[in-house]
């Protein structure tokens, strides 16, 4: 299989909402609009930065398919369909074959304590659900499950695996992935803070909660990566993360200090779905200079 598609900036998508917090179809096509002219290789829909886990299966349906109508052949589309049941997630999947995506992927099964014969059954049905690609979703710091080797192994047998998005911290993770499951398949990097280091250690690709709100940034780190300069790949790692430590530094959640940037940037999808918080008070003020650190550095690389 041909995996130049999966290869490039892939933005986690974020959840976009109308004034009454309800899922809107056009902003939903606002942020694909946005995200397709800045240059981006595709979009990771639902997943940790979509608030899946606050959405009911109508809901997700729904952002699979607005996002499905405005971009279909024309980027990557990768739909997250981990529920907290196998047989909503099955639904997605096969929901997700109909509309046209290009692969699926799934967290763990959440809340309860999973064995590996469990998660392993899971991720199969799903996988089964549908003819399309799989791609394995390993968070353990949200999930409370590690992926391991031996279960990495065992999936990689079924030929639907094309890759694994790898969001624990160590970046040894992403190295032993890549070891083991060979050229013919794609490691996503998750840590953006971490996204040089992945790339040089193997992730052949990244997928991030960061990149929407900073794509230039994360384009152009692409660009020094698969040049071989590593000074500057390096330099512009530092910036943003920088600007990470600043996105997490608000009371709110991140995904709502990231919708307030994008809205000054005239891209208006709402902000965050309770218990998530959104950003409020004197922190309201401090969006301007976040948002100035971006801009500061993505002029910096321009030129
Ligand atoms: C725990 C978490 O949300 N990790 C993010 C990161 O991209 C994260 O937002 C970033 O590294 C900032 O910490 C991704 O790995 C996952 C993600 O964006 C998604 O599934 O939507």
């Amino acid at each position: 299989m041909n995996l130049e598609k999966y290869k490039g900036i892939i933005p986690a998508f974020y959840a976009c909402y109308d004034e009454l917090g309800e899922i809107s179809e056009s902003r939903t096509k606002e942020l694909c609009n946005y995200l397709y002219k800045k240059g981006v290789k595709g979009l990771y829909v639902g997943g940790s930065s979509g608030e899946c886990i606050y959405h009911s299966l109508e809901e997700r349906k729904a952002t699979l398919k607005y996002v499905a109508h405005q971009l279909k052949g024309k980027l990557t589309l990768i739909a997250h369909v981990g529920a907290p049941s196998t047989r909503d997630s099955v639904i997605l999947a096969k929901y997700a074959e109909e509309l046209g995506y290009d692969a699926v992927s799934a967290i763990p099964p959440i809340y309860f304590k999973f064995s590996e014969s469990s998660v392993y059954k899971y991720w199969t049905e799903i996988m089964d659900a549908s003819t399309m690609p799989f791609i394995i979703y390993n968070i353990p710091q949200t999930t409370g499950f590690d992926l391991s080797l031996n279960l990495f192994k065992k999936l990689i047998e079924n030929e639907k695996v094309i890759g694994v998005k790898n969001s624990s911290m160590p970046v040894m993770d992403i190295e032993r992935f890549k070891a083991t499951a060979g050229d013919n398949f794609i490691v996503f990097n998750g840590p953006d803070e971490q996204y040089v280091s992945g790339r040089i250690i193997g992730a052949d690709s990244g997928i991030g909660g960061t990149y929407a709100v900073m794509p230039e940034l994360f384009l152009m780190a692409e660009k020094f990566v698969s040049a071989g300069d590593f000074a500057n790949a390096r330099k512009i790692q530092h910036d943003i993360n920088d600007i990470i430590v600043a996105l997490c530094s608000l009371n709110g959640s991140l995904y709502s200090t990231i919708k307030e940037i994008l809205k000054q940037n005239g891209v208006h999808i709402g902000s965050v779905r309770a218990p998530l918080e959104p950003v409020s008070g004197d922190d309201l003020n401090k969006i301007a200079s976040i948002k100035a650190l971006i801009d500061n550095a993505i002029q910096k690389y321009k030129g």
